[in-house]
């Protein structure tokens, strides 16, 4: 069967670490008998150097007409302060509300392989850690009203930006989180503000009413900063944490230490249909960009997400995260998850090794 793949390098390592994604995927191919066609446009500050855009209209359109999209990273230092006011970042957002992906998905799965790699102690991440945080990708402070208002009295001057929520895009990341909770542990964490946000309150009434439809989870709220903190006292106590767009950013990445790295925190991010959108949850990393030093292991892993999720090839999926453990089991470790007695390889390298334990 052949599949229309979308690929976004984008900035910074992105460029690398979807170079070995896409290896990876065409060892499927060949070992599966598939055909990936893959169509590699711009986004982010690629996007505004050569086409004059974080979003350029082209990638909107050949991502409308794709199966599935396979994105690295945006952003860097040089687009920090463009002239036009556009930033990498906002060709992010933009193609998240253009293609209405508002589920976005992070699983945080400790391999075994990996438990001397995260700075927290072995006994804390226990042995079978999987937390899957649902994160609310299209609304909330992102997609809020941002000003600044600059007043002649330097003093009055201001800034804002609005967290917005409604009924219908609370209730409808809920569901993809209950229902998500129904297929693993059955338990639910709602991580919110509510002592303080009028957003947060309206979460929690929205929830009571969705928990009805899915009575065998068992649910409970938590106050983010106190999400923060048990994530490192007592992560194995959550199955799904459902969030907002911006609390969900934050603990995601938190949650990416328990892991090991960053570098092993795969993303899908999901809308109504079967078209979505895969990426690694950090960012364009500038500061190792071009050395051959980035994980590509989370990109390797969303790419078995868009497997899964968007073409329906779990077989195929389950061959990727398998060859990963393998690969780990061999004790290859790129620099971000190396331990001692370990044998460190780069980007290019790890690619390979997963690509021939396929
Ligand atoms: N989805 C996206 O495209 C995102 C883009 N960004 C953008 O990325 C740029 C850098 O942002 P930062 O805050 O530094 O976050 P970052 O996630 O890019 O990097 C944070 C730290 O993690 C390390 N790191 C990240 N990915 C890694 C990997 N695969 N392997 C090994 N180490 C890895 C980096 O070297 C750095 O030390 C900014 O322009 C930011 O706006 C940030 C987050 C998400
Ligand atoms: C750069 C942000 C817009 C996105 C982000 O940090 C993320 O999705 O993890
Ligand atoms: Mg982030």
């Amino acid at each position: 069967m052949t599949y229309q793949i979308v690929t976004l390098p984008g900035d910074g390592i992105g460029p690398e670490i979807v170079g070995e994604a896409v290896k990876v995927l065409e060892k499927i191919a060949i070992k599966y008998n598939h055909q990936f066609k893959f169509n590699e446009q711009l986004i982010g500050g690629i996007g505004i150097d050569e086409a004059g855009a974080s979003l350029p209209e082209a990638t909107i359109e050949a991502c409308l007409k794709s199966d599935a999209i396979l994105l690295g990273a945006v952003g860097g230092p040089k687009w920090d302060t463009t002239s036009n006011g556009d930033r990498p970042e906002k060709g992010l957002l933009k193609i998240r509300e253009t293609l209405k992906l508002f589920a976005n998905l992070r699983p945080a799965i400790l391999y075994k392989q990996l438990k001397c790699a995260s700075p927290l102690k072995e006994e804390v991440i226990g042995d079978n850690l999987d937390i899957l945080i649902v994160r609310e990708l299209t609304s909330g402070i992102y997609f809020g009203k941002h000003e600044r208002v600059v007043m002649e009295n330097k003093k009055a001057t201001y800034a804002e930006d609005i967290e917005y929520y409604n009924v219908e895009e609370i209730e409808r990341i809920l569901k993809v989180g209950f229902d998500a909770a129904m297929k693993r542990g059955k338990k639910a964490v709602i991580v919110d503000k509510a002592n303080v946000l009028a957003t947060s309150k309206l979460w929690r009434e929205v929830s009571e009413e969705v928990a009805k439809e899915f009575p065998e989870v068992e649910y409970s709220f938590m106050y983010v900063d106190n999400a923060a903190m048990q994530l490192v006292v007592n992560p194995m106590q959550f199955d799904v944490i459902i969030t907002n767009n911006m609390f969900g950013d934050i603990l995601s990445d938190e949650a990416s230490m328990l892991t090991g790295s960053i570098g092993m925190l795969a993303s899908a991010s999901l809308g109504e249909g079967s078209l979505g959108l895969y990426e690694p949850s950090h960012g364009s990393a500038p500061d190792i960009a071009g050395q051959n030093k980035a994980n590509p292991i989370a990109t390797i892993l969303s790419a078995a997400m868009m497997l899964r999720y968007s073409l329906g090839l779990n077989a195929e999926a389950y061959a990727i995260e398998r060859a990963v453990e393998c690969v780990l089991d061999q004790g290859y470790r790129t620099s971000d998850i190396m331990n001692e007695g370990m044998k460190l390889v780069g980007t290019r390298e790890m690619g390979e090794l997963i690509c021939n334990a396929i």
